[in-house]
């Protein structure tokens, strides 16, 4: 089979899958030789403990040693806490060797970090605090450290604390804290042989408070907030085979997942005994493997790497000295010839299978790969010339033309009905042309003979602009093209006549909508518009928003630094918005809860422009001048809402998520649908599927705000101007209900893009 140009073929689009190798307890020391077999076995890492089962009997032993000496002493005070001297040879086999950076070295999972009992914590930290140390100096350049555990006497800011300051420790060190997807039963038989087992039970004050399936996400939250969103620290999520609520699924998609950990029980068995995933299972690694940043895959306890038994034995030959009624190798040559050999390692094979057969990627996926989160401020293009690179880029939409054609074909055949003439045409910001080749396709589609326009402001566009009308077989010279602002523009001149346009064709939205200027500059040319019948395409457009989870981006913005920097907060930003959930979901249909926030028509009532006509220079009789500054003659743009959310799950609010739609023209004709284009994701796919040309916008937070469940979010957001400049201001309040009485319990920053605006 034949792949397009330019595309790459099937397999090479897939993701390819890291998968690593660990064992709870491993039983044999980690050397280059295992190393070698995991990575002839198939595996692309494997995890090693820092230290020995010798250096944990060692601390228990002091432990022990510490407690006796409290019970027998008359004063507990006087007898000093335990020490963990720093360590020796034989409590690690770690050294820093070639393998070293391939490795995920793991603290020691029988310490409590955030033990209750003040004497296991402090033991815990000082063998948590050796370990990162020693594991730094290695080298080392990935950590997993077992998670807090969840019962509710846990101590979670001790654990957290503890995190903060080995991130310091390690300035290198990337660390994973490993949790699971929500709290499962805890390992009671592992105490007798952790320092959680050795917990006084007077310190567990706080045993019967129940908690809920998202309590290791809180747990998570506490962590990474007392981090600061710290960007070497990240989650090795343990994936069950039971799912929790797809809630708590989209809440850890947010999250920073380095490694997914599929423990040996999360299998089952297919109908032929090989262990597989069930389906849903499947589906969430489909979803989580195509974040930006792909996890890592942990295959734990799935058995020994093959040969690890015997270092130094090639993968997949037996020790016969084990079992003397094995074959001999020549009888199992011929048994080989017959059998296929057994999989040693049937669950990585599974892994690899899954790896072949991922879905295809969404188109937009596609399109844009890598630009997911990746943060961008918005195109200004009225104040800025765009390069032909970027119009090259809209040009690629396979939707965008292909609708607003079908709108001027519409509206040429509604208003040839009434008027029997050549239509007069005007697409005002041409670009490099693709409107105008559109609105002439439809002429030619329709029958309807066309009068064309071209009217760009860009001169470097206009030079493309003119070229075109002279070799373009279908401009055919016939376009007449103007270089101007239109807001200047005096409207066609046919036979030296003055003339007024039918159709006036725009394409000036931003991710918000109106957020690149369209309404001001739709205004400023509207007297050109045939006042009776003009019909503008589009006709009106929208903007969109809800509160959103986006800790990836938070991170992004808390990390930048630098006077360039200074109104990072003040900003929104362009962004193909990916790693985020949605706080509040539609109760009826589970959608996302993606309100409107304001709405703009094309043409305007003339008595709004002529007040503002009035109200430009400072006249008197048009009232006070704007509220924000200037005369006010352009505060007929100016917007306000105040929406009102409900938050399905608690969580934490980073920003507001912003999308439009956009009605390009409603047809006369009634049984025919309004043409539009939409990028919000609860309409997109009924309005215009597979288009590219927008991706969302973001707002964000400085401050991020906790949510309780259901919580009321209320958003106020301002489109703002002073006549010579666009903004926006955004704030968001929490209400909760406690004990009856609604009361705000959270509120950010009153944030304004006003260093930012949009000069006009
Ligand atoms: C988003 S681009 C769209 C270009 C083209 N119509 C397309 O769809 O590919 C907007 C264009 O409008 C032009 N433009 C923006 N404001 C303008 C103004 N006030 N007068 C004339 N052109 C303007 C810009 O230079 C740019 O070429």
């Amino acid at each position: 089979m034949e792949t397009l140009p330019g595309v790459a073929p099937p397999e090479q689009q897939n993701t390819y899958y890291y998968v690593g190798q660990h064992e709870t307890k491993r039983t044999v020391p980690v050397t280059t030789e295992l190393g070698n077999q995991a990575q002839d076995a198939g595996y692309d890492m494997m995890t090693r403990p820092i230290t020995s089962p010798g250096f944990q009997a060692r601390v228990l032993a002091l432990v022990e040693a510490y407690f006796e000496a409290v019970s027998a002493s008359s004063n507990a005070n006087a007898v000093p806490y335990p020490l963990v001297a720093p360590l020796t040879p034989e409590d690690t086999n770690l050294v820093p060797d070639e393998y070293i950076s391939t490795m995920i070295c793991c603290t020691s999972t029988w310490i409590d970090l955030a033990s209750p009992d003040p004497v296991i914590a402090h033991v815990s930290r000082q063998v948590f605090n050796h370990e990162v140390a020693y594991a730094a100096f290695c080298g080392v350049n990935n950590i997993m450290i077992q998670g807090p555990n969840l019962e509710t006497s846990s101590v979670i800011s001790q654990y957290a604390r503890a995190i903060w300051h080995s991130l310091e420790v390690g300035p290198y060190i990337n660390l994973q804290i490993l949790l699971p997807m929500q709290p499962t039963e805890s390992k009671a038989a592992d105490h007798g042989l952790s320092l959680a087992g050795r917990a006084r039970d007077s310190f567990k004050t706080l045993k019967s408070i129940a908690t809920d399936a998202l309590w290791s996400w809180d747990t998570w939250e506490l962590i990474r907030s007392t981090c600061k969103y710290h960007s070497r620290l990240a989650i090795a999520l343990e994936i069950p085979q039971k799912l929790p609520s797809s809630a708590i699924q989209s809440r850890w998609f947010s999250e920073p997942l380095r490694t997914l950990v599929i423990p040996e029980s999360t299998f089952v068995q297919n109908a032929k005994g090989f262990p597989v995933l069930n389906k849903p299972v499947q589906a969430l690694l489909t979803k989580y493997m195509r974040l930006k940043t792909v996890p890592w895959i942990i295959l734990s306890d799935v058995g020994p790497i093959p040969g690890q038994d015997h270092p130094g034995m090639p993968v997949n030959l037996t020790d016969r000295s084990a079992s003397p009624d094995l074959p001999t190798p020549a009888q199992s040559k011929r048994k080989q010839q017959t059998q296929k050999p057994k999989d040693l390692t049937p669950h990585l094979s599974y892994i690899r299978h899954l790896q072949r057969t991922q879905p295809p990627r969404p188109i937009i996926d596609r399109f844009a790969a890598g630009y997911q989160d990746y943060l961008q401020s918005p195109l200004q293009p009225l104040t800025d010339n765009l390069e032909s690179i970027t119009y090259e880029v809209f040009e690629k939409d396979p939707i965008k033309y292909e609708w607003y054609e079908r709108a001027v074909a519409a509206a040429l055949t509604d208003l040839h009905k009434k008027l029997q003439r050549p239509i007069v045409v005007a697409v005002v910001g041409a670009g490099r042309g693709p409107l105008v080749t559109r609105c002439l396709k439809a002429s030619a589609s329709t029958g309807i003979p066309v009068k064309q326009w071209a009217v760009e402001k860009n001169p470097n566009a206009y030079v493309l602009l003119q070229r075109r009308n002279a070799t373009d077989p279908l401009w055919n010279k016939r376009v007449t093209v103007v270089k101007t602002d239109m807001r200047a523009w005096k409207g066609p001149l046919i036979d030296d006549t003055p003339q007024k346009v039918d159709i006036l064709v725009s394409e000036l939205l931003g991710s918000f909508a109106d957020n690149e200027l369209s309404p001001e500059c739709l205004d400023g040319v509207q007297h050109v518009l045939d006042p009776e019948h003009g019909v503008s395409i589009p006709t009106s457009y929208t903007a969109h928003f809800t509160p959103l989870a986006h800790p990836k981006i938070y991170a992004d913005l808390y990390g930048r630094s630098g006077d360039a920097e200074a109104h990072k907060w003040e900003l929104p930003y362009v962004t193909l918005l990916h790693q985020y959930d949605n706080l509040c979901l539609d109760t009826a249909s589970g959608e996302p809860d993606i309100q409107t926030a304001w709405e703009f028509t094309h043409p305007l009532p003339e008595a709004i422009l002529a007040q503002s006509k009035l109200r430009r220079g400072g006249s008197v009789q048009a009232g006070g001048s704007g509220m924000v500054g200037g005369d006010g003659w352009n505060e007929h743009n100016a917007r306000f809402c105040k929406l009102r959310f409900t938050a399905s799950t608690r969580g934490v609010c980073h920003g507001l998520g912003g999308y439009f739609e956009t009605v390009l023209y409603i047809p006369e004709d009634k049984t025919k649908k309004p043409i539009e284009l939409s990028i919000n994701p609860n309409t997109m796919d009924a309005k215009s599927k597979d288009m590219i040309s927008w991706f969302p916008i973001f707002f964000p937070l400085k401050t991020p705000v906790t949510i309780p469940t259901n919580a009321e979010i209320e958003v106020s957001m301002w489109r703002q101007t002073d006549d010579r400049k666009v903004w926006y201001e955004w704030q968001v309040e929490v209400f909760a209900s406690l004990g009856g009485v609604r009361q705000r319990v959270g509120c950010s920053d009153l944030h304004s893009s006003i260093r930012n605006g949009c000069l006009m």
